[in-house]
C-alpha cells in the first residue's frame, strides 16, 4: 500500500479516535478518497483505534467492491454513498461514542438540531452561534443498503451536511479532507457532549 500524506493523516486520526474513546471493541470506520473512483476504507472487524495503513483496502466508490481475499467495513455502503453525494467529500469518520449513541437515542426527531453554541463554528461555514444546525438523524439499520437509500432520499429533499447520527450507533461525518472531517468530528462530538448536558440540567 502506498502511504499518501491523506493515508497517513487518517491513520493518525484513527489512533486519536482510539484515544478519545469513540471507537470501543472494534467500533467505528474510517475511509479517504483516493482518486479514480477509488476509497481506502478500514478493514471489517479491526480495532480502528490501533490501525495501521495496511489495514485500509481499496473500494470502488461506483460499486462497494473490493479485491478478492479482503472485506471492508460492514458500512461501506454509507462511505461510498458520501463519496457519490458529496464530490468535494475527501474524508469519511465514522464512530461510536457515548454521547452520540445515547443523544441519538433522546432525541426522537429527524435531526438534532443545535443552536446557541460558538463551537457550531468548527463546522465549514458556520459564522454564528445564533444559526441553527441540523444534524440528520436516521433509524439504525442492520440492512446497510436499505439505510443508504433512506440517506439518499433524504439528502434529495433537504441538505445534509456535515455528518448523521444513526439512532443507538453513533455518528458519520466527513469534510473536504481529513484535517477537516477530524475538525467535524470534534466539534461534533463536544457540541453533542454540551447538548447531554444540556438536556440533563434542565431536566430539574
Ligand atoms: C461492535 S462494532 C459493530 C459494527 C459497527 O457498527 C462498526 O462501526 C464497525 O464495523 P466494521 O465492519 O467497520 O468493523
Ligand atoms: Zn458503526
Amino acid at each position: 500500500m502506498t502511504v499518501t500524506p491523506q493515508l497517513a493523516q487518517l491513520v493518525a486520526a484513527c489512533h486519536w479516535i482510539g484515544q478519545q474513546g469513540w471507537a470501543p471493541a472494534t467500533g467505528g470506520n474510517m475511509s479517504v478518497r483516493a482518486g479514480d473512483g477509488i476509497c481506502l476504507l478500514s478493514e471489517s472487524g479491526k480495532d480502528k483505534g490501533s490501525l495501521n495503513a495496511d489495514d485500509f483496502i481499496e473500494v470502488s466508490i461506483a460499486t462497494g467492491q473490493a479485491a478478492a481475499g479482503r472485506t471492508p467495513s460492514a458500512e461501506t455502503g454509507l462511505h461510498t454513498l458520501i463519496y457519490r453525494l458529496f464530490p468535494e467529500a475527501g474524508a469519511v469518520l465514522h464512530t461510536h461514542s457515548v454521547n452520540s449513541t445515547v443523544l441519538s437515542r433522546v432525541e426522537k426527531g429527524p435531526a438534532l438540531q443545535l443552536q446557541g453554541y460558538e463551537m457550531q463554528k468548527s463546522l465549514a461555514g458556520q459564522r454564528s452561534h445564533l444559526d441553527q444546525v441540523a444534524i440528520a438523524l436516521f433509524d439504525n439499520d442492520q440492512d446497510i443498503d436499505a439505510l443508504a437509500l433512506r440517506i439518499e432520499a433524504y439528502a434529495q429533499r433537504q441538505p445534509l451536511r456535515y455528518g448523521f447520527l444513526l439512532r443507538g450507533h453513533g455518528l458519520t461525518c466527513w469534510g473536504k479532507d481529513v484535517q477537516e472531517a477530524r475538525r467535524h468530528l470534534e466539534g461534533l462530538e463536544f457540541l453533542f457532549n454540551c447538548e447531554m448536558q444540556r438536556r440533563l440540567l434542565e431536566k430539574t
